[in-house]
């Protein structure tokens, strides 16, 4: 059974009613399920288990430390964009070695942070960037290694524009041409050992063909460089993998590694996972409550505790969240989620937020069954990227999040306070 799930048209996560849990600690609130998170990443281990692949959980998709620590302790390792993302696997206990750094403007401080903390790989975007790490490491007199990010020029065509990194034109990697030079001037490095090859192609991918195009490209490549001297120990395949906005889009993991496996296997190449999606995406969602109704010309609004400044991602890609009461009468029971639902008796609304941008738009002429004032809604899917996108725009705190496991359940971040919100500004007020 799906952890989030309808029981006599009340909506549970695992064996937790969240109409009595939104009682206890307010709206909004993104709730987590336990149990999926360790299914996906159980599931994606399992897929790929031939290529015996370090999965480095994506901590930007959902950063949360109690998060990054419960996928820790099952073995993932991390894939990291900052300083601050190095910090919350270090808090989550992760294992270092297993550790994945990419992002093309990495700082010095965050670049020694990484060298100090013994990472895995910095992936490396530039070749500026990796002077700059070799150039530290020689200062702090270690050694560290480099996965050069290959940009294989593919992408998929569902791929919303702005989510799309694997195409030339983005700010993403170096293009083949380029890496064969790359490995041609930095190649023999001894501070940072150049020998390995990242792709990450852009999220999500809704289907394995780019994957199996820009692993052989990389594939190709890595041929080259072997015949040529350098020794190349691992493949890192990036992210990526879709998550389920609406049912039934998204490839199984099984679908992926069916097309991925067999290009990698036998390769002499330690493989790479940087899942984050596939493994957050449907394991939270988003509970928010209905503030008021309005009509505004031909449309009927619903207004409600939430918006684009804890979920941003309707606004910034017009993506699709499936929205749905939390108690619904039998007819609304929810079948496959889709944005076009033949039920009876819905209501077309436009979903909209408190934020003063006519853009804070969650959902535009959804369907949903008929709500009034203090009905609850949960936006789903909303694990990935959720949260972690989340702001203080408009000075809203951002929710708590909260942890379901089994018939228990655990704040893993409390609702931020107004205090907080002003906590950074306080020290030198008064003091000019
Ligand atoms: C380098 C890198 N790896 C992994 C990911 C995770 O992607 P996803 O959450 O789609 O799996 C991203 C984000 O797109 C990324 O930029
Ligand atoms: N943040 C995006 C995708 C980009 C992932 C980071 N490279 C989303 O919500 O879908």
């Amino acid at each position: 059974m799906d952890d989030f799930h309808y029981r006599q048209g009340q909506l549970y996560a695992e064996d937790v009613n969240l109409d009595t849990l939104a009682d206890e600690l307010g709206t909004p609130l993104y709730v987590y399920s336990r149990h999926t998170f360790e299914q996906h990443y159980d599931r994606i281990a399992a897929a790929f288990a031939e290529l015996d692949p370090i999965i480095c959980y994506s901590i930007k998709s959902c950063g949360n430390v109690h998060i990054c620590k419960l996928l820790a302790e099952r073995g993932a390792g991390m894939d990291v964009v900052s300083g601050g993302e190095i910090h919350r696997a270090q808090l989550a206990g992760a294992d270092m070695s297993k550790i994945v750094y990419a992002g093309v403007g990495k700082s010095d401080d965050e670049i020694r942070m990484g060298i100090e903390a013994g990472i895995g790989w910095f992936n490396i975007e530039s070749e500026a960037e990796f002077e700059n790490i070799d150039a530290i490491a020689k200062q702090l007199g270690k050694t560290t290694r480099g996965a050069l990010r290959v940009n294989p020029d593919v992408a998929d065509p569902r791929t919303h524009a702005k989510t799309t990194t694997g195409k030339k034109e983005t700010k993403f990697g170096v293009d083949i041409e380029r890496a064969r030079k790359f490995f041609e001037t930095y190649g023999k490095n001894e501070h940072c050992r150049l020998n390995a090859i990242h792709l990450h192609i852009g999220s999500p991918i809704y289907s394995p063909e780019p994957y199996v195009m820009a692993i052989r490209k990389a594939l190709a490549l890595i041929d080259e460089l072997r015949g040529q001297g350098h020794e190349i120990e691992a493949i890192d395949i990036g992210g990526g993998y879709a998550a389920d906005y609406e049912a039934g889009k998204s490839p199984a993991y099984d679908e992926y590694a069916a097309a991925i496996v067999p290009l990698l296997k036998g390769k002499g190449l330690k493989v790479i996972l940087e899942p984050g999606r596939t493994i957050a995406g449907n394991a939270g969602l988003l509970l928010t409550e209905v503030q008021y109704r309005k009509q505004g010309g031909a449309k009927q609004f619903v207004i409600v505790d939430t918006g684009m400044h804890h979920l941003l991602r309707p606004a910034m890609y017009d993506a699709f969240h499936f929205i749905w009461p939390t108690r619904v009468s039998r007819e609304h029971a929810p079948g496959p989620r889709s944005e076009s639902m033949d039920l009876p008796a819905l209501e077309t609304v436009e979903i909209v937020g408190p934020i003063c941008e006519t853009g804070d738009v969650l959902a535009k002429a959804r369907s949903i069954p008929p709500v009034k004032r203090g009905d609850r809604l949960a936006i789903f899917t909303a694990g990935a990227y959720g949260m972690a996108m989340a702001s203080n725009y408009n000075a809203f705190p951002r929710p708590a999040e909260v942890l379901v496991e089994g018939d228990a359940y655990r704040v893993i971040r409390r609702r931020e306070t107004y205090d907080d919100l002003v906590a950074a500004e306080m020290a030198n007020v008064g003091a000019n």
